[in-house]
Formats: C-alpha cells, sequence, structure tokens
C-alpha cells in the first residue's frame, strides 16, 4: 500500500490517478477546530475528493460527540467503529458501518449499558 505524507499531499486529480480510496485516521478524541495550517491540504483533499474515504472510529475534523463541525465537513462512505459507536457516527450517512474490538471486558458492559451486536463466528469486525 501506498502511503501519503500530509506534508506532501497530492492534488484532488493526482490522488484519483494514484489511489482507490483514503484511509482517514488523522484527527481523533482530541481535534479541537479550527484545522491547524499544516493540515489544511490534506483535510481541503478529503472535502473535495470523488474517491470513498474510510474513517477510522471519528470521521477526522468530527466532534466525538457533535458530530460534523462546519469548518472540516469529511463524508466517509464507510466508518469503522471501535469498541462501540461513538454518538457522532449518529450523522454517519455513508453506505458501509462496521464494528470492530469485540473483545470488552463484562465491567465495562455493564457499566455503560452497551448494546453491542453479536459477531458471528470468529469474525473480529461485523456490518452494522
Ligand atoms: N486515541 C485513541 O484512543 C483512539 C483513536 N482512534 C482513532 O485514531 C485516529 C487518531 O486519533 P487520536 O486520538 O490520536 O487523535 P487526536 O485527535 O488525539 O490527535 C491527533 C493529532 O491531531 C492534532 N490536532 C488536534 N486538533 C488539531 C487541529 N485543529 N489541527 C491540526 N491538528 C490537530 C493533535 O495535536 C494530535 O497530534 C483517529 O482516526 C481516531 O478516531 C480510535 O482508534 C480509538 C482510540
Amino acid at each position: 500500500m501506498d502511503i501519503c505524507d500530509v506534508k506532501v499531499c497530492p492534488s484532488v486529480e493526482s490522488a484519483a490517478r494514484d489511489y482507490d480510496l483514503i484511509l482517514d485516521a488523522l484527527f481523533g478524541f482530541s481535534f479541537k477546530p479550527p484545522v491547524r495550517a499544516d493540515f489544511f491540504a490534506v483535510v481541503e483533499l478529503m472535502q473535495q475528493t470523488k474517491l470513498p474515504i474510510a474513517s477510522v472510529d471519528i470521521p477526522s475534523g468530527w466532534d466525538v460527540e457533535k458530530g460534523k463541525l462546519t469548518e472540516c465537513d469529511v463524508e466517509p462512505a464507510l466508518l469503522i467503529s471501535l469498541t462501540a459507536p461513538k454518538l457522532c457516527a449518529r450523522q454517519f450517512r455513508g453506505e458501509h458501518h462496521y464494528l470492530g474490538g469485540r473483545f470488552v471486558p463484562p465491567a465495562l458492559h455493564r457499566k455503560y449499558e452497551l448494546n453491542l451486536p453479536v459477531y458471528p463466528g470468529n469474525e473480529l469486525c461485523v456490518k452494522l
């Protein structure tokens, strides 16, 4: 797999030519807007590209609970939630939503009253 460095971010056109999808694991829990200048190019690419974006747990630029923030509205086609979908996942409008991380300790299950799906067989992720 070819991985692009945010410091040498490709243009929308060259990304479309050279890549099949964008794997987004850039910002997570502690993202605070506005986006810092070093990341303008990669965020702009994710906003303008027609390539499918696969986001890990929290789409970049979204607030973990409130979801989409106007200044960074990355729209993933696929979301991979980890352990349990975060509140922001309510705003996910893409086609494919998966959950990974099936081994949640029973104490956490009870504490947060998690209502998690059953993982089929030995699968480590499940489609929601
Ligand atoms: N941290 C964790 O425990 C987890 C992270 N996960 C995923 O891993 C990826 C990275 O998550 P992190 O939690 O490391 O991400 P963070 O949001 O904590 O931070 C990533 C980097 O972004 C920087 N940053 C924050 N606000 C910024 C802004 N406005 N402009 C520019 N840079 C800014 C931070 O300084 C940090 O260097 C995300 O896809 C996230 O969903 C998930 O896998 C779940 C667990």
